[in-house]
């Protein structure tokens, strides 16, 4: 029917690049070849991913923002042969282990293949979505398209669903630059609620990093959603994906069920504490409670989600004088931070400091001259009846350090929450 197919034909215009960035795309960016509904357009970069190509359906802004988003290239990967894709039972296929991958080891680092805005894959009428997820497809290398096509779902659409990541291109954080990526490499890992694996997107560039040792023949998996949920939580949030995860983790019987979903909820009702008390000068804060919440994270296997306790943990020690756990703890926030976040990673230069020299860091002992002086305050209100200037002053200072910290550590604990919404 010739009218249905000029209806959904896509058409080729020569589109010249509107708004802020107009003609400013970098080479060896190419594009915009062909538009479709609400601005999006189709981009192409023939060097992209080591000459295999990449492609990318978004508006002309965003194609500028993606496109002069500098690589990664400071992080090793480890070599392609260390880990191989094999039938696991009851999820397809996935990676497994042919060596030992040490905890902290760098797995992969890749660039999107395939990137398109996420509201032009949800809105765009099927007909015209298809021709141009198609012509988009054709411009990959051989090899690209077969590993694209050879991903889970069934049609071009289906396996974005499936593989993709979701990606923020707007550094300002503006929900509208949702982006969806497939990494053709990376899409063969399987998920786990208590992955060995985890990854981080920093501006188009996906890194995977391995949170535990990985020893021969274990499956490498990473988590398709935010694992710090009760059982019940997780799969519902799975069925997006549409399968029952039956990983180590929802299979544990009923009893190991019950006491992992119970010490969730004690981690959880833990950190408000801390962050609650943090918001009040630190307020009947116990040194011990930073220790005890790293403790149920390991307990309960969250090795990716580690980065944000360790460095509240190794705070509120110095806070409280206590030298050698604060050097133990900063030291494993600066590893776990550069696992999860990577090198440059917000706190990890403050880590560093305190693992170097618990006692010239800002955090060292405020709460143990704060007791002192509150004793003091306390006695010369006895003996005089008035109240004592230091004791204030000093409680003032202090009140703006711990909000500093109480801001530090939420902000913390609000990213690796953010972290739910990838994937
Ligand atoms: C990104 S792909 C992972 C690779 C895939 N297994 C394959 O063979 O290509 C995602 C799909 O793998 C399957 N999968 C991933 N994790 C699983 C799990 N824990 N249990 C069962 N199926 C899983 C689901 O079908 C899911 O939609």
């Amino acid at each position: 029917d010739n009218s249905e197919d000029s209806k959904n034909a896509i058409p080729e215009v020569n589109f010249d690049l509107e708004g802020e960035h107009a003609g400013e795309l970098p080479s060896p960016w190419e594009g915009p070849s062909h538009c479709v509904s609400g601005d999006h357009c189709l981009y192409f970069n023939p060097e992209g991913n080591d000459h295999n190509g990449q492609v990318l359906i978004t508006t002309p802004n965003y194609a500028y923002f993606t496109a002069t988003f500098p690589k990664i290239t400071s992080e090793t990967q480890i070599s392609p042969d260390s880990f191989h894709l094999a039938p696991i039972p009851g999820k397809g296929n996935g990676f497994v282990a042919g060596r030992l991958i040490k905890k902290g080891e760098v797995i992969m680092q890749r660039q999107p293949s395939f990137l398109v805005h996420a509201d032009a894959h949800i809105d765009m009428k099927p007909e015209v979505q298809e021709k141009i997820y198609q012509i988009a497809l054709s411009k990959l290398s051989k090899d690209a398209q077969e590993k694209f096509l050879s991903q889970f779902g069934d049609g071009v659409r289906a396996k974005i669903d499936k593989n993709s990541f979701r990606i923020v291109i707007d550094p300002s954080g503006d929900k509208e630059s949702g982006h969806l990526g497939v990494f053709v490499d990376v899409s063969g890992f399987n998920h786990d609620c208590r992955p060995n694996v985890h990854y981080r997107i920093t501006n188009t560039t996906h890194t995977t990093v391995a949170v535990r040792d990985i020893h021969p023949g274990d499956e490498l998996t990473i988590s398709y959603i935010y694992g710090i949920a009760r059982r019940s939580t997780r799969q519902k949030e799975l069925q997006d994906w549409g399968f029952e995860c039956t990983c180590s983790q929802c299979t544990l019987n009923s009893l190991e069920t019950a006491a992992s979903d119970a010490r969730v909820k004690e981690i959880k009702r833990l950190e408000e504490e801390i962050e609650d008390k943090m918001s009040r000068r630190g307020e009947d804060i116990k040194p011990e409670m930073g220790g005890k919440l790293v403790d149920m994270y390991l307990e309960e296997k969250l090795f990716a989600y580690l980065a944000p306790t360790y460095v509240r943990a190794a705070l509120i020690y110095s806070m409280f004088g206590n030298e050698a756990k604060a050097k133990e703890y900063a030291e494993e926030a600066v590893d776990a931070l550069t696992r999860e976040y990577g090198t440059h990673a917000k706190d990890i230069q403050s880590m560093r400091e305190l693992a170097a020299d618990v006692k010239g860091h800002w955090s060292w002992g405020i709460k143990v001259v704060s007791e002192e002086k509150e004793q003091k305050t306390w006695k010369l209100g006895q003996g005089k009846g008035k109240k004592n200037e230091t004791g204030e002053a000093g409680a003032k200072k202090e009140r703006k350090i711990r909000e500093k910290i109480g801001k530090k550590a939420g902000k913390t604990v609000k990213e690796a929450k953010a972290k739910k919404d990838e994937l």
